[in-house]
């Protein structure tokens, strides 16, 4: 396909995210389904622009002056592809499949640049609801945090201790993709950089190292909040949100297979997709727990040395890789999730044994989930007590030279780490860790 009906293509796509309400995936299959001249590469090119689009909705239409699939597209190839409003005309030129020609105030709008006076929701990219709750949580950076969140993430993989030591799976990893770098952050991190909009992501999930079980795809800023579990070797952990399994793969790998991990989730259905994860992983120390929370976890109250929770939130710390998902998020939703964060953390804490630790992760940015829900926790249980997250991070051993004083900066209430695409490069994590009085 040529540039110009690609656009078109993008346009149509977008206009299934918005109007029938898709998931980018679901409404991109469903495009190529019925246009089956378009190759892989056309798709990923289409997916691109259209999540590009997405990401920046909140500054495009406010340049553009409307919200439609048409108006963010051009937006986005102008202020995200950059590409001019002359370079666009020419694409359209004469090519029977291009979109409508540009209208005088769509060259405007495109000549124009974005507005650097408009209010700071816009500025950060973020739905006017939430530009409070913005700014009170990040003060002068708020701009920054939201637009770093506005980009485009990279493929991280974690190195799978259990089967490969980082050099090796490194080795087997570098020659099947291009540009791969070592984490500064943690030791078992590897990094695939952001690569070109208009071309196929790697496909990290394809290379030999992933199926024999050397690595994992796994964000750097969830491999940070599983290290918070500290040193677990040998211990008794519940990884009591465990859902598809993302974080118990990187505990049993932290307890290289000692001690007992239990997974639960009170969700049985999300546990589904853990059962071929942990064969492939080679995890042997876990022990999936589905059921009833009372008749499952009962034996396991007051016992054990630390209970991860990584509850249940808005995801609004993964918006760079859907994009979509920042603009869905309505009010109600999210005071459902703070009910749901207060429920999680009233029952979790009290497996935690006397000298044990409750690890609190969302993957949020927003301090309604995070901190005034930790604030929350604390006043009706004053038997727990934060502790410096980087330090608990460090005791894992798995951080990176010089990890440990970068996160120690970040730490801010209760010790907690926020981190974000703007501080860490990584996608939204808050940790909070707290330790029960003997
Ligand atoms: C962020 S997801 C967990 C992701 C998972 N830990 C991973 O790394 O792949 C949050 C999980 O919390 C679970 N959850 C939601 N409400 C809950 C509740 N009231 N009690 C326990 N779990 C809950 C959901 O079923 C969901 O699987």
């Amino acid at each position: 396909m040529r540039d110009a009906g690609r656009i078109a293509g993008a346009i149509d796509v977008l206009d299934m995210v918005m109007n029938r309400h898709q998931p980018v995936k679901d409404a991109l299959r469903d495009w190529g389904k019925a246009h089956r001249f378009a190759g892989s590469g056309d798709r990923a090119w289409i997916s691109g622009l259209v999540l590009d689009a997405l990401r920046r909705r909140g500054a495009l239409r406010h340049v553009m002056g409307e919200d439609t699939p048409r108006a963010l597209v051009l937006g986005a190839l102008a202020y995200a592809w950059d590409m001019d409003a002359n370079a666009i005309c020419a694409v359209f030129e004469g090519d029977e499949h291009a979109p409508e020609p540009l209208t005088e105030a769509e060259i405007e709008a495109l000549s124009k640049g974005l507005d650097t006076d408009a209010p700071l929701h816009v500025r950060a990219d973020v739905p006017e609801w939430l530009g409070p709750s913005f700014e009170r949580a990040y003060g002068d950076t708020a701009e920054l945090e939201g637009q770093a969140m506005a980009g485009r993430a990279p493929v991280d993989l974690r190195v799978n201790r259990l089967k490969a030591e980082p050099e090796k799976a490194f080795g087997a990893v570098a020659p099947k993709i291009k540009n791969i770098e070592v984490s500064d952050l943690i030791l078992d991190g590897l990094r695939i950089p952001e690569t070109d909009p208009r071309a196929k992501a790697p496909g990290a999930d394809s290379i030999p190292a992933f199926g024999k079980g050397w690595v994992e795809v796994q964000d750097i800023g969830s491999q940070l909040a599983a290290l918070a579990a500290g040193d677990i070797k040998g211990g008794q952990v519940l990884d009591y949100c465990a859902g598809a399994g993302g974080k118990t793969l990187a505990l049993s790998a932290l307890m290289e297979n000692t001690g007992q991990l239990y997974a639960w989730d009170y969700d049985g259905r999300r546990l589904r997709a853990i059962w071929p994860r942990l064969q492939r992983s080679g995890a042997r120390n876990v022990q999936v727990r589905d059921g009833k929370e009372a008749e499952t976890l009962g034996d396991l109250e007051g016992k054990l040395d630390c209970v991860f929770m990584d509850a249940p939130c808005s995801g609004a710390g993964t918006w760079r890789r859907r994009p979509d998902s920042k603009w869905r998020l309505k009010e109600e939703a999210f005071k459902r999730r703070q009910s749901e964060q207060d429920e999680v953390l009233s029952k979790a804490w009290r497996f935690v044994k006397p000298g044990g630790r409750l690890v609190y992760v969302t993957c949020s940015i927003l301090p309604e989930e995070n901190e005034d829900r930790v604030a929350h926790f604390l006043d009706a249980h004053p038997e727990f007590t934060p502790v410096p997250a980087s330090d608990a991070m460090a005791q894992s051993g798995r951080l990176a030279e010089g990890a440990q004083a970068r996160l120690k900066a970040l730490e801010g209430r209760f010790g907690a780490i926020q981190l974000s695409p703007h501080r860490t490069n990584t996608d939204g994590f808050y940790v909070c860790v707290m330790e029960r009085a003997m």
